[in-house]
């Protein structure tokens, strides 16, 4: 008879295909057995009737600003808000970072940083700015999930916008060594010049500074970086898309044969322009939050397939950072990572009957495939990590301020009824969150995709 270390039994699994009432077996930090009724024994069993049984969340794009600015956020108190919302795995972004992470001196503190204080697994971004280039292969080597550019100014002096020249010699470069490359896809020459002539005039309000950064400058942006990618082979990924004809054009491209793929944020699902009027600088983002309509478009592609990915762009500043009469001044970046799953769950599965297995591919399941971390990661599957997230669908609440543990506890959220409860996150079988909180020692790991160069 087989001997487990922990079985979960009788929870409602959702396993890529369904959703199917199960026991769960880990051993040695790895899903080893999934079945009706298990028979082995177990040195400790966890008893999950009527609990849904999610494979962890894996969040590709946040900003943990460590090590340099770790009074922006850091990776101690951003973890501790995705452990608290089932994710078990984060990807990291080369800047706010100080030092940014453009060459492998960098990225190993970063490493170094995130493996002292993390709860949970991570993977790493590297940058693609102006005069970089020499360095992606040792970036490469070392094990970025792929490399960021900017197609736009990042507010950050030490990260740079990549220019037409940088994004095409990085795209093929990036495509000998085998790497994704993910844009901020926003004309510079549209915001920028949009912005200034705003400025100029004194129109610095809330509204001024959505006008500067219409859709266009998005569509603009996305056409160039996809026209690049084919030309140089690229495999290319659009972050934070805001408006539905943007997601068409990444659609329309990967129909043509091109590796191109783009993820949106809760805030474009589950917030509008109007919200950013009334909530201010908490809700600042860029792109910008944009009309119900344009949300609309989003959930209709996250239903027909197009839109396959959810990521925060969690991106946390200082409350001096967020308080400027110029809103233009205001630091762009919502605070999220700890919300993502239950935002699925409020706006998805209960507004919109959107499945459940479809919401595990959309925050797991194909996130691991895309950046080349399945079949360890993303899914509840034999000979997978068993990085599991228990929630009780039964309950919902309210957020609160006091439940946020973000460094600084500001949320677009709070005050919103959310559904579900996040009863336990285990990251490769170790209890990393329960009862509300975090319940182990830092013990994240590198997460290196497992794609060789072409
Ligand atoms: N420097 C940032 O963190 N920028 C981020 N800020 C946003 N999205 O408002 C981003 O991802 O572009
Ligand atoms: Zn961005
Ligand atoms: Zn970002």
């Amino acid at each position: 008879m087989s001997k487990y270390d922990l079985i979960i039994r009788r929870g409602i699994l959702v396993t890529p295909h369904d959703t199917v009432q199960a026991d769960l077996a880990i051993s040695d930090g790895h899903i080893v057995a999934l079945e009706p009724e298990l028979s082995g024994t177990c040195k400790e069993e966890i008893d999950a009737r009527e609990l849904l049984v999610f494979p962890g969340i894996i969040d590709a794009h946040v900003h943990f600003n460590e090590p340099g600015r770790t009074h922006w956020e850091g990776f101690q108190s951003g973890t501790r808000a995705l452990a608290a919302g089932g994710t078990t795995s984060f990807f990291d972004m080369p800047l706010n970072s100080s030092p940014p992470v453009l060459d492998a001196k960098s990225f190993e503190l970063k490493r170094k940083a995130a493996q002292a204080s993390s709860l949970v697994d991570f993977g790493l971004w590297g940058g693609l700015v102006p005069g970089n280039l020499a360095k992606m292969a040792e970036l490469a080597e070392r094990g970025v999930i792929g490399f960021k550019a900017f197609m736009s100014n990042s507010g950050i002096d030490d990260f740079a916008a990549a220019d037409d020249l940088t994004l095409y010699e990085g795209m093929a470069q990036a495509a000998r060594l085998g790497r994704i490359v993910a844009v901020h896809a926003e004309s510079e020459q549209l915001t920028s010049a949009l912005a200034r002539r705003a400025q100029t005039q004194g129109r610095t309000g809330i509204r001024d500074y959505l006008n500067s950064r219409p859709i266009l400058a998005e569509l603009e942006a996305i056409q160039r970086a996809v026209l690049f990618a084919g030309e140089t082979g690229c495999a290319l990924h659009i972050v934070h898309v805001s408006s539905g004809r943007g997601v068409s054009l990444v659609a329309e491209a990967r129909a043509r044969g091109l590796d191109v793929s783009c993820e949106t944020c809760p805030h474009y699902l589950t917030l509008t322009e109007d919200d950013m009027e009334t909530l201010g600088a908490v809700a600042k983002c860029a792109p910008p939050l944009r009309s119900a309509q344009e949300q609309g478009a989003l959930w209709q592609h996250i239903f027909d397939g197009s839109l396959p990915m959810v990521a925060t762009d969690h991106s946390p500043a200082p409350a001096e950072m967020k308080t400027d009469s110029n809103f233009f001044r205001v630091w762009g970046g919502i605070s999220g990572c700890q919300s993502l799953l239950q935002l699925l769950l409020t706006e998805g599965y209960e507004r919109r009957n959107l499945p459940l297995t479809l919401i595990a591919s959309l925050a797991a399941g194909y996130v691991a495939r895309r950046f080349d971390l399945a079949p360890a990661k993303g899914s509840l599957a034999i000979g997978a990590d068993a990085d599991i997230v228990l929630v009780d669908l039964r309950q919902r609440h309210t957020l609160q301020k006091q439940a946020l543990f973000y460094r600084h506890q500001r949320s677009p959220y709070l005050g919103r009824s959310l559904r579900g409860a996040i009863v336990s996150t285990l990251v490769r079988g170790i209890t990393v969150f329960q009862d509300g909180q975090p319940a182990a020692n830092p013990q994240g790991k590198l997460l290196k995709p497992s794609s060789l160069p072409a």
